[in-house]
């Protein structure tokens, strides 16, 4: 087993920190400009395990993606079938590739890693058989299946029960308008998590020319040609959890450069969240910046709207000073692993004490000590480990490799960080 051994903070911080692309906006503009009138460029795009097998996806049914050393570049093509898809463990190519795949003429097959297996997969592909499509599945409404396209979807009114993630909606909403009749999309069940990423979806097809109209818990896209063009990518907000989080419980400043102004990404809600914990936030138009002291306060906060937020909030919480409750967030045991589950044995481990709610987590600080972090395939177990690996001596990270979901170069941005 290789693991890393997460390094202490050796003083109080103060770097400045280069992120990478947007995972869920270079998704989505890699399937919005597969289906555009003309050739699209993606600039900053993510190259992340995600993000090249989505790539990689979508050149499997014909549609082109190259990489020119600097940005990547779309040449849209009808969708082409026989076909097979490797989703890996990315929610956002087993849900936003079949939609897409439905449109051409024969099979396509999915399937991705074992814990991918297990990730809900059903309201989709029940919606896409309401829509006309014909999906042979092992009837649990899991990976692996097979859809069968006829070189057209009908599309039209279509109601499910998208609770277990919000990207059972964007999967559907970003393909469309290709359909005939575009889509009338509802849902109907407990609230759908993850509101910004939806507000995405909705921005970026409607960027796109698509018509978008929205009400509570139901989306119509009107059948229509999709603009191709220039998509520029915003650094990862989401990935910017766990450096300006290093912040606030090593004490000194982070810096993330070129944070938006304007944006649907989740990780904006750090600047609300972090203060409460005990962080300073300040942002000069163009760079976001945290100062801490070391002194860590606990909060209850709702993360329904930010649920990728939640490892690296709960490994802040643990250092704090009084107790902590994160809820709205019962759909993160469907992620990569089941997320509450993972933090509550590993913080236990560590000798800290931390409780499943049920719909999130409550942790109780106490003195933690070192040993093995078991991080599940998940990256961002990688990134809450390093969080905490600033405070606790001897924290030692299993498959730090795995990061490379959304953020090959972590490692080496965290240790420059703390060089600065
Ligand atoms: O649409 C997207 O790009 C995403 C939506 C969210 O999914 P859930 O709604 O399943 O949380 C988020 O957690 C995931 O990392 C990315
Ligand atoms: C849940 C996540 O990813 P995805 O659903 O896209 O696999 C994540 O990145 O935290």
């Amino acid at each position: 087993m290789t693991t890393w051994n997460a390094p202490r903070a050796p003083r109080p911080l103060k770097a400045v920190v280069d992120l990478p692309g947007s995972k869920s906006m270079t998704n989505r503009a890699l399937i919005l400009a597969a289906q555009a009138e003309e050739p699209s460029v993606l600039r900053g795009a993510l190259r992340s395990r995600d993000t090249l097998l989505m790539a990689a996806a979508l050149r499997a049914l014909g549609i082109g993606v190259r990489d020119d050393g600097v940005d990547w570049r779309v040449t849209p093509a009808p969708p082409t079938a026989p076909a097979s898809v490797d989703c890996g463990l990315s929610g956002n190519v087993m849900r936003f590739v079949p939609p897409l795949a439905a449109l051409a003429r024969g099979p396509v097959s999915f399937d991705g890693d074992p814990q991918a297996r297990v990730r809900p997969m059903g309201p989709l592909l029940e919606a896409l058989r309401a829509l006309g499509v014909s999906v042979e599945d092992s009837g649990r409404g899991l990976l692996p299946f097979t859809l069968s396209g006829t070189g057209a979807v009908e599309g039209g009114r279509v109601t499910i029960d998208a609770s277990g993630s919000s990207q059972l909606v964007s999967g559907l909403l970003l393909s469309a308008p290709r359909y005939a009749k575009g889509i009338e999309l509802r849902h109907e069940g407990p609230p759908v998590p993850s509101a910004p990423h939806l507000e995405m979806t909705v921005r970026m097809l409607r960027e796109a020319g698509a018509t978008v109209e929205t009400e509570p818990d139901v989306w119509r896209v009107a059948p229509g040609p999709l603009r191709g063009g220039e998509y520029v990518i915003e650094p990862d907000l989401s990935n910017a959890a766990q450096f300006l989080a290093a912040a606030v419980v090593a004490g000194g400043s982070v810096t993330v450069r070129n944070w938006p102004a304007a944006t649907a990404q989740p990780g904006d809600r750090l600047r609300e969240l972090l203060p409460r914990m005990g962080g300073e936030v300040s942002y000069d138009g163009r760079d976001l910046t945290v100062r801490g002291t070391g002194r860590v306060h606990g909060i209850d906060a709702d993360l329904s709207d930010a649920p990728e937020l939640a490892q690296v909030l709960a490994m802040v919480a643990a250092l704090a000073d009084g107790p902590s409750r994160f809820t709205g967030i019962a759909h993160i045991r469907g992620h990569e692993t089941d997320r509450l589950a993972a933090l509550v044995t590993e913080i236990t481990r560590l000798g800290g004490d931390a409780e499943e709610l049920p719909d999130g987590l409550e942790i109780r600080p106490r003195p933690l000590h070192g040993g093995v972090f078991h991080t599940y395939d998940d990256h961002r177990m990688v990134m809450a480990a390093a969080t905490l690996g600033l405070a606790v001596p001897g924290i030692e990270v299993e498959n730090p490799a795995t990061v490379g979901k959304t953020l090959p170069e972590f490692l080496d941005l965290w240790t420059n960080m703390l060089e600065q």
